[in-house]
Order: C-alpha cells, then sequence, then structure tokens
C-alpha cells in the first residue's frame, strides 16, 4: 500500500479527511452538538458494529445490504468528506504509522458498496469523534459517579463507554490531541472485533442493538455536563432530576448554548443569598464553586448571572414601622421616632408575587373571625303601625313656642388641624356638632355624626342604614344590627313628632290609654318626640346593661336625638339597647324589664344608681363647703391672734404690727392666764369642780359663760364624776374647750389652711417674721401651760370624750 488511500468503491479516507472530522470533533459543544441533539444519531458502537457489519456483508455476500441509518447523519458527515475525500489522496508521510492503523482498520471495513460503506467509514469516524468528546466529558465529571450515568450494563453502548473511560485514555487530559485520541480508539476499535462478533451474532438472533439507549447515554453526559455548568452558576444538579430535566430541555437550543459559550471567561461565582441561610451550606457552595470552576474553565456555558434581590419583594426586605396608613396612632410614631437601632431584616420570604389572586382564583374556602355584613332575608315581620318619619315634625303648639338656639349660643371650634376634633373638642364635650360656620377643620374634623348619618342616608342600602327590625321573643320588636359599628359611632337618629308637654298627657289619656308600648322621649324646651310615628330607632328596647345610648345634640342650632354605640362597638347581628331610664307617669304604667341583664333593675324605671349618685354628690358637695367653710374660719381666728400678738410685741414698730394683732394676743395671754388660773384652781379644788373664771368671755361655747354667769352656781361648775355618765363628761368637755384655743383649732384645721398660713408667713417681711416668731415664742410658752394643766387635772376618760365630743359637734354640724 503506497501512500494513497484508494478503496475501490469507496471513497478515500484520508488523514485530512480524519483530520478533519477530528477536528469537528474537537469543537464538542458546538458543531457537534449542533448535530448531535438534532437528530437521532448513532452511537459509537453502534456505528462499529454496523460497520463492521457491512463489511462483513460486503466482503462475504459481495452485495449491498439494505440497512437502516441516519440520513441526516449521513448527510452531514458528507458535507464535509464526501465530495472532498472521492479520489482524495493527501500526503501521508509524517505520521504514516497512524494512518496505517486506521487505514488497516478502515481496510477492514472497507466493502466495495459505493456509498454505503464510505459512510459507513464515516460513520465509524464519528464514532471515533464522539468517543473523544466522551472522553472529555467523562475527565470533567470528576466527582460524578459515572455508574449513575450509565445506562443497562449489558448493552453494547453502556459497554464502549465504558470502554472510553479516562483510565482507558492514558494521558487523556495533558495531551489531548485529538490525533492521539482517535488511534487510541481504533485501536480499540481493532482490538474490539470479538466483541463485533458478539455483536454480529445476536443481530443475526434477531436482536436489535439498544440505539436509544446509546444515544440517551451520550445526552445525558452532555446533559451531565451542562448541568455541572450551571452549577457553577448558582445551580446545584439535585441528582438525577436534575439531570433529566436538563437532558430533555438542552439538546433543544443549541443555537443558544452555542452563543453562550465561552470557555475562557471564569464563571461567576454564586450570589450570596440574605435570607439566612445556614453558613456551613454557603461554606460547602463556596468550596464547590473553588473546586468545580477551574475544572471547567474550559467547557462551561457562560449563563445570565441570578440576581438576589435584596429590597422588595424579596427576602432581606427591611423592617419599617412607617405604614401606608395614615391614622397612625401616637405611640406609633413615638416608637418609630425612637428607633435608633438598625432595622432588622426578614427571615422569611414572603408570599411570591401574584399569590393573592392564585388564592383568590383557586385558593380554598375562609371563614372571617366574625360576619362584616349581615342582612336578614327577606320575609321578616314588619310592625304594621308603624308610619315612618326620619324628620322630626313639630307638632301643634310645639312649634310655635320652640325657641331657635341663637346664633351666639353655638361654640366656635377651636380645635388645630394636627388634632382635628378630637375627645378634646370643646363642642364635642357640650354635644354641639361642628359644621362650616363654626369649624375650620373640614373633612379633618372628628365631631360630624349626623352629617356622617346623613351621607351615609344618601348612599343608601342596608349597610349603610345598618340596622333593621327584628321580632324578639318577649318584648316586642327590637332592632339589630346587620353590621359592625365602631364605638362611639353614630347608628340611627331618633326621630317623630315633637309635642308639648301638654299634648303627650292629652295622648296618654287618650290615644295611648290603652298601650303596652309608648315611644315618647323628652327631648329639649320641655318638649317631647313621640316617634309613634317616627323612625327605626322607636324599636330599640331598653336594657339594664345596654350597649348602645341615646344621646341629644345640637346640630346647626337644633336639638337632635341619635342612638350612639357604646364603648365596645357594636358586632353585627347584636341586638340594640339603651338604657331607657324610663319615667313611667303612674305607677299603673311601670313595666316589668326582660332585658336579661345579671344587673337588671327588674322594672323599666329611672336608673336609680344616678339618684344615688346625684344624692352622693350632693352630700360630698356640701361636706366640701362646710370644711372649707371651717377652715377658713379657724384660718381667720388664727390670723387675728397672731396679729393681735404681733401689734402688742411689736409696739414701737406702729407701722409694722396690724392693729388686730394686739387683740389677737391679747387674748392668746389672757387665754394662757386663764389656763394658769384653772390649773392653779384644779390643784386646790376637788377634781369635779372647775373656775368659771377659766371660761373666756370670747369662748364659743355658750355653758360655762352662763354657769359663769349664773348667780347661784356662784360662779363655779359643777363637773359629772369621773365614774358619771356620758352625758354629763360631755358637758365638762364643753367647759374645757375654751381653754384647747390656738392648738386645739390647729388640730381641727384642714391641711389646706395650714397651707395657707405657711403662704402667708412667707409673704411677710424679715422684720414681721422676726416680730411672729417672738409672738410664736409666747404662744408656745402659753400652750405648753395649758398643757400641763389639762394633761394633769383632766382624766383620761375625759379627754377621750373630747376627741369624740368633737367628732360629734362636727358631724353633728354638718
Ligand atoms: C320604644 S318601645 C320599644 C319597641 C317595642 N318593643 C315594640 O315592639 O314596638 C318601648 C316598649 O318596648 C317594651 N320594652 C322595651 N324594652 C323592654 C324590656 N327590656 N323589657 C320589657 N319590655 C320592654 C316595653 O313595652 C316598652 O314600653
Amino acid at each position: 500500500m503506497d501512500g494513497r488511500l484508494g478503496l475501490s468503491g469507496a471513497s478515500p479516507v484520508t488523514p485530512e479527511t480524519i483530520s478533519d472530522l477530528v477536528k469537528k470533533a474537537h469543537e464538542p459543544l458546538d458543531a457537534t452538538m449542533a448535530f448531535e441533539y438534532t437528530e437521532q444519531l448513532l452511537t459509537p458502537e453502534n456505528s462499529r458494529s454496523e460497520t463492521s457489519s457491512n463489511n462483513e456483508n460486503a466482503s462475504n455476500e459481495e452485495k449491498p445490504t439494505l440497512r437502516r441509518r441516519s440520513t441526516r447523519v449521513t448527510r452531514a458527515s458528507l458535507r464535509g468528506t464526501d465530495t472532498e475525500t472521492d479520489s482524495h489522496v493527501l500526503p501521508f508521510d509524517a505520521e504514516k504509522s497512524q494512518h496505517t492503523v486506521l487505514v488497516e482498520s478502515l481496510d477492514n471495513s472497507a466493502a466495495p458498496l459505493g456509498k454505503k460503506s464510505r459512510s459507513s467509514q464515516l460513520r465509524h469516524s464519528i464514532a471515533i469523534m464522539e468517543s473523544a468528546l466522551q472522553t472529555e466529558t467523562s475527565l470533567v465529571q470528576d466527582r460524578v459517579d459515572m455508574d449513575d450515568h450509565a445506562v443497562a450494563p449489558d448493552t453494547p453502548v453502556s459497554k464502549s463507554s465504558r470502554e472510553l473511560q479516562p483510565e482507558d485514555v492514558p494521558g487523556a487530559l495533558p495531551p489531548r490531541t485529538l490525533r492521539k485520541r482517535v488511534e487510541q480508539a481504533l485501536a480499540r476499535d481493532k482490538g474490539h472485533s470479538s466483541r463485533r462478533e458478539s455483536s454480529k451474532a445476536k443481530k443475526s438472533d434477531g436482536e436489535a442493538p439498544t440505539r436509544r439507549s446509546s444515544r440517551l447515554s451520550l445526552l445525558e453526559k452532555v446533559s451531565d455536563f451542562a448541568g455541572r455548568a450551571s452549577s457553577v452558576l448558582g445551580k446545584r444538579p439535585s441528582g438525577r432530576t436534575e439531570l433529566d430535566r436538563r437532558s430533555s430541555l438542552r439538546p433543544r437550543q443549541p443555537a443558544a448554548l452555542k452563543e453562550e459559550f465561552k470557555p475562557t471567561e471564569e464563571p461567576p461565582t454564586k450570589k450570596r443569598r440574605i435570607s439566612g441561610s445556614e453558613p456551613q451550606s454557603k461554606e460547602r457552595s463556596g468550596s464547590e464553586t473553588a473546586q468545580e470552576a477551574p475544572i471547567f474553565s474550559e467547557a462551561i456555558p457562560q449563563f445570565k448571572a441570578k440576581r438576589w434581590l435584596t429590597h422588595g419583594l424579596y427576602s432581606g426586605q427591611e423592617y419599617t414601622n412607617s405604614r401606608p396608613s395614615q391614622n397612625r396612632t401616637k405611640i406609633a410614631r413615638r416608637k418609630s421616632l425612637n428607633q435608633n437601632q438598625p432595622p432588622t431584616q426578614r427571615r422569611f420570604l414572603p408570599l411570591p408575587m401574584f399569590a393573592g389572586e392564585r388564592l383568590l382564583k383557586t385558593g380554598r374556602d375562609f371563614e372571617l373571625p366574625f360576619d362584616i355584613y349581615s342582612p336578614l332575608p327577606p320575609g321578616q315581620p314588619k310592625p304594621n303601625e308603624w308610619r315612618k318619619t326620619n324628620k322630626n315634625v313639630f307638632v301643634g303648639e310645639a312649634g310655635s313656642i320652640w325657641r331657635a338656639t341663637k346664633e351666639e349660643e353655638l361654640s366656635k371650634c377651636t380645635c388645630l388641624p394636627e388634632t382635628g376634633c378630637d375627645q378634646d373638642c370643646q363642642n364635642r364635650y357640650m354635644f354641639y356638632e361642628c359644621d362650616d360656620g363654626i369649624c375650620g377643620l373640614g373633612p379633618a374634623c372628628g365631631n360630624r355624626n349626623f352629617e356622617e348619618l346623613k351621607q351615609r342616608a344618601k348612599a343608601g342600602g342596608k349597610y349603610n342604614v345598618g340596622v333593621e327590625v327584628i321580632k324578639t321573643a318577649d318584648r316586642g320588636y327590637g332592632v339589630r344590627s346587620n353590621r359592625t359599628f365602631e364605638p362611639n359611632q353614630i347608628i340611627v337618629e331618633y326621630t317623630g313628632e315633637i309635642i308639648t308637654q301638654a299634648e303627650c298627657e292629652k295622648r296618654m289619656r287618650t290615644i295611648y290609654k290603652k298601650n303596652e308600648c309608648y315611644y315618647l322621649m323628652y327631648f329639649d324646651q320641655n318638649m317631647i318626640i313621640d316617634a309613634t310615628r317616627g323612625s327605626i330607632a322607636r324599636f330599640v328596647n331598653h336594657a339594664c346593661e345596654p350597649n348602645c345610648r341615646m344621646e341629644k345634640w345640637t346640630v346647626a342650632g337644633k336639638p337632635r336625638m341619635a342612638l350612639f354605640a357604646g364603648d365596645r362597638g357594636i358586632m353585627t347581628g347584636e341586638e340594640l339597647s339603651y338604657d331607657y331610664n324610663f319615667d313611667p307617669y303612674s305607677l299603673k304604667n311601670v313595666q316589668q324589664c326582660r332585658c336579661g341583664s345579671e344587673k337588671c333593675r327588674g322594672i323599666l324605671g329611672p336608673r336609680p344608681r344616678e339618684k344615688e349618685q346625684r344624692a352622693e354628690l350632693r352630700a360630698a358637695k356640701l361636706k366640701e363647703i362646710a370644711d372649707t367653710k371651717k377652715a377658713n374660719a379657724a384660718k381667720r381666728r388664727k390670723e387675728n391672734a397672731l396679729n393681735k400678738s404681733r401689734s402688742r410685741t411689736t409696739k414701737k414698730r406702729g407701722p409694722l404690727a396690724p392693729s388686730s394683732l394686739k387683740s389677737g394676743v391679747k387674748k392668746a395671754v389672757s387665754r394662757a392666764r386663764s389656763a394658769v388660773n384653772r390649773a392653779t384652781v384644779s390643784r386646790k379644788k376637788p377634781a369635779n369642780e372647775i373656775s368659771s373664771v377659766a371660761a373666756p368671755k370670747n369662748s364659743r361655747s355658750t355653758t360655762p359663760s352662763k354657769a359663769a354667769r349664773n348667780p347661784r352656781s356662784g360662779g363655779k361648775i359643777k363637773l359629772p364624776t369621773i365614774k358619771g355618765s356620758r352625758a354629763k363628761a360631755k358637758t365638762s368637755v364643753r367647759v374645757k374647750k375654751p381653754a384647747q384655743t390656738p392648738r386645739a383649732r390647729n388640730s381641727k384645721a384642714s391641711a389646706s389652711p395650714t397651707k395657707s398660713k405657711v403662704v402667708a408667713v412667707n409673704s411677710h417681711s424679715p422684720a414681721q417674721r422676726r416680730t411672729l416668731n417672738s409672738k410664736k415664742d409666747v404662744l408656745k410658752e402659753a400652750r405648753e401651760t395649758i398643757n400641763k394643766g389639762t394633761s394633769r387635772n383632766i382624766p383620761k376618760a375625759a379627754r377621750a370624750s373630747v376627741i369624740s365630743s368633737g367628732r360629734s359637734s362636727r358631724t353633728k354640724r354638718h
């Protein structure tokens, strides 16, 4: 054989042809894949087996045999070889030995069958290419178990795949010359003649080669390759599923793959997820990336890096206190202002976008914790006699008597826009509704309940009306809510005919004589609303523990009554009630209450507690007034005494000491003297006698002075014995009362006068203070003397009666 490769009837396969093919094979992920994945392709093993069988057929039978083959492959193969290599002779000097091997191999397989044998050879070459590609691919898979990717172990394809393991290709990666690989592959091919024999035998037995498996093996490997490449970019394949998924997707987009394939570029490192993933996994992923990156640096397609959002819908979204609602509470506002700490980040992923929409479309049924709106079904029993009116109507003389509220009586609102007309609004306190005439806050004003009601009525509908008539078990009709109401929210206005008292009494005597239900309510200016013809509010029943309250407001100068929700608010379906504080007119009108409350008063009558409270309040007020009066009197007396003593001690400093001080000091001194005298007398006289002299002239107690003036008593008072009755002891107390002067008064005086006294002393000049201090000393002496005398002479029991008598006298005065 010379340097030419000439096969009779067959296109010559030259080294160049092979090298050409090999070149293509060396472009594994673009050119090869471009046709590898588009159509079914013969696997290396099949190609070889087929080629060999063809050869054998050719040699033995010497006639063409029809066999199945892929036209597309043939075309693709021939595209580069058929025309060029038909009678092509190439120099064959440098790598002669290799070519010889190839030629030998091809020679064996050559058959004088023209195109078919050529295509077989080409297939053989393709098989070589594939094996080279496989080798490269398999080498890349350093951590993937090859068994996972193998198909059935006994198929020729899998065997073929096994034959092309990296260990079979010595120094596969560094030399990487395709020529060498081709040589090795051909050598192996030669060595596998026995396998071909078996393959042939299988064929003869009618056993079809598992071509599909072979293709899958290749695809799997390539897809695994691609999967690994993508894992570097942030997606880690999760076992077979990932591989399968990839293998199903990747081959359909060879062009895109080709475009994205940038072997020289470094793969982007995986972006760190902020959503609190475990640090171990982070480290692992990092190390994996580090290991994988250099291995795949040549063959990994560069995908668009995935961007992890740190804000917005996804993980890492910052917590904030600022809610979209403008009605933020003061506390929340303060909290947000005071927060100096850095904002924490969300730990959990929120629901993805459109989750709400999906839930709406496909979501399950759900139930709210309470009904927000639930009207009664139609066909409810209705009171026939009820004539409805939603406005107050003056009837008879009422209209002419009614005094319109004067403009100046209306309160001008002083609330600020920042606060609105909240609980501190003056108009609200006085039950005046704000309007644009008296309040400039407009919509920010929170004191326009009747305006709200008007808007609701305007809008119409059951929800806006919010209430409906129901039939109760034992109280006739009633009213229930068909929606929720906020605490203190206006519910419904109480309207009817406004009549005078006289008219009301007349009706009671005549029209309503036999009625069980009354719809009369005190209104304003001694007039009454008769809601027999009135709004739905007339059906609201009484309860001793109600959930609503009836209030009278002045709206645009006119009084109006309305039912308001209580402090707890109203839930949907609740029966509304308020405390009638009922005035039954006469006993025969008294009705039994059936509200069912634990605190039920039993009858429809006025609030007894209110009466009690009022009485208590009145008593407390009276007591307070009396105390104040008493304290003032004591204060005056003390001041007088001080003034007198001051006038005496500071006689030379006339202008400094007021004249009243003189008399005060005089009195104090005289009291002190009398006390001393008394003490002396008591020492000399028996215990049950006391000198009437001790009773000062200005003593408030009349008993001693009378006794002193009584000539028959001889200026002496008969005191009760110690063991005597309490009444007698009291008498003795009365006698001693004047002797208690300053101290007793001080003890009786409440804290406030003391305080005022301190204030008065502090208001004096230093000179005055000095004078006062000297007088205080005098008084102190006097007090001590008095105390000595009393404590010595008055027995314990008598002293106790002083306190009690004092108390009793005080109680009496109250
Ligand atoms: C203003 S109407 C209320 C509506 C009335 N239930 C009806 O059917 O027309 C007041 C009357 O209802 C009855 N009523 C209201 N509350 C009641 C209660 N708690 N217990 C018994 N009767 C009550 C009394 O007859 C009362 O005179």
